[in-house]
């Protein structure tokens, strides 16, 4: 089974409105897969169907090579969740809490609740009521809840939203830890790149509801984001010999007089030389760097 979670071609649409449209992800078994898109970008919307809470409009989703369906209890049961911000009962303990989700899962296994409390850090707070709890203390909750069962995938919709840097690092240390030490397999969503670029795998970028890529890190680390920078004074006439006299095609005017270069195996010396031979002006030439960050947000913007 090449996959743990496949979808193809999910749609949702309510009201005649398309949240998502023929998302296809692949997810490996054992890696921790960033899901990334701005606000609005229909993340939640994908992981309300991965987790039957919505049915897809179109599409079909595999989980552990099975395909769900609205009575796939023994799938659900081989995973766990947050989707949107997770909630409790106020007035009871954190242990209370995570012993009522047991009973109604239907799940029971001695030893269990301590074990989740334990590895979130939560054991004395556990005994603590919810209302005492800090954002960054519940979402811990959250997780713990969400892994009670010791699931196989866990399925998490923001899981560091509302926190500070801090809180952050720790839920980012905590996933990877439950993937690298228990070998669960992780679907995190943001939509902040530097959330996930430390964690994940593969990173599956969503914009406008449609999903514009899967990228893995290994891909990613091996794409160079190096390009030179020429500005000219005449961007037609460069283009042309980069064109036709160099044979160069890996390149893009950004901007009249401004052209970025692509191309690995030339060096700016050579180009200088080629260019002035051919009478081109030269205003400035540089090598620069994409940075991730310009990387996915160009992907964002072409829509
Ligand atoms: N129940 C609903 N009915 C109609 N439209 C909805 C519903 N829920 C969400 N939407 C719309 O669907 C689109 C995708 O929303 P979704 O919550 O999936 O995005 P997201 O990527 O998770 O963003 P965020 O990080 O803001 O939650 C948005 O335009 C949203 O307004």
């Amino acid at each position: 089974m090449p996959y743990i979670l496949q979808t193809n071609g999910l749609t949702k649409a309510i009201g005649g409105k398309n949240l998502v449209t023929n998302v296809s992800m692949h997810v490996k078994r054992g890696e921790i897969y960033g899901f990334l898109g701005p606000n609005g970008a229909g993340k939640t919307t994908v992981m309300k169907m991965l987790t039957n809470l919505w049915k897809p409009t179109e599409g079909s989703i595999e989980l552990f090579g099975q395909k769900l369906t609205p009575t796939s209890y023994g799938v659900l049961k081989r995973m766990g969740s947050i989707i949107e911000f997770p909630t409790f009962y106020d007035h009871l303990s954190g242990k209370e809490n995570l012993a009522l989700h047991c009973e109604y899962m239907g799940y029971y296994n001695p030893g269990s609740i301590e074990n989740a409390l334990e590895m979130l850090n939560l054991t004395d707070a556990g005994k603590k009521p919810i209302r005492s709890y800090s954002l960054g203390m519940k979402q811990r909750l959250g997780i713990a809840r969400a892994i009670l069962s010791k699931p196989e995938l866990l399925i998490l919709d923001e899981p560091t939203n509302g926190l500070d840097p801090a809180g952050m690092k720790q839920i980012r240390d905590l996933l990877k830890m439950l993937c690298t030490e228990y070998g669960i397999t992780i679907v995190v969503s943001s939509h902040i790149l530097s959330e996930i670029e430390s964690i994940a795998d593969t990173i599956g970028v969503i914009n406008h509801g449609v999903l514009m890529k899967e990228v893995t890190m290994k891909e990613i680390s091996e794409m160079s984001l190096a390009y030179i920078e020429l500005s000219v004074i005449n961007t037609k006439k460069a283009s042309y010999v980069l064109a036709d006299k160099m044979g160069l095609d890996n390149f893009k005017i950004v901007e009249d007089g401004k052209i970025r270069i692509y191309d690995h195996h030339i060096s700016t010396q050579e180009l200088s030389k080629v260019l002035a031979l051919n009478d081109v002006e030269i205003v400035a030439i540089g090598k620069k760097a994409e940075t991730l960050e310009d990387y996915f947000l160009k992907m964002t913007a072409e829509v």
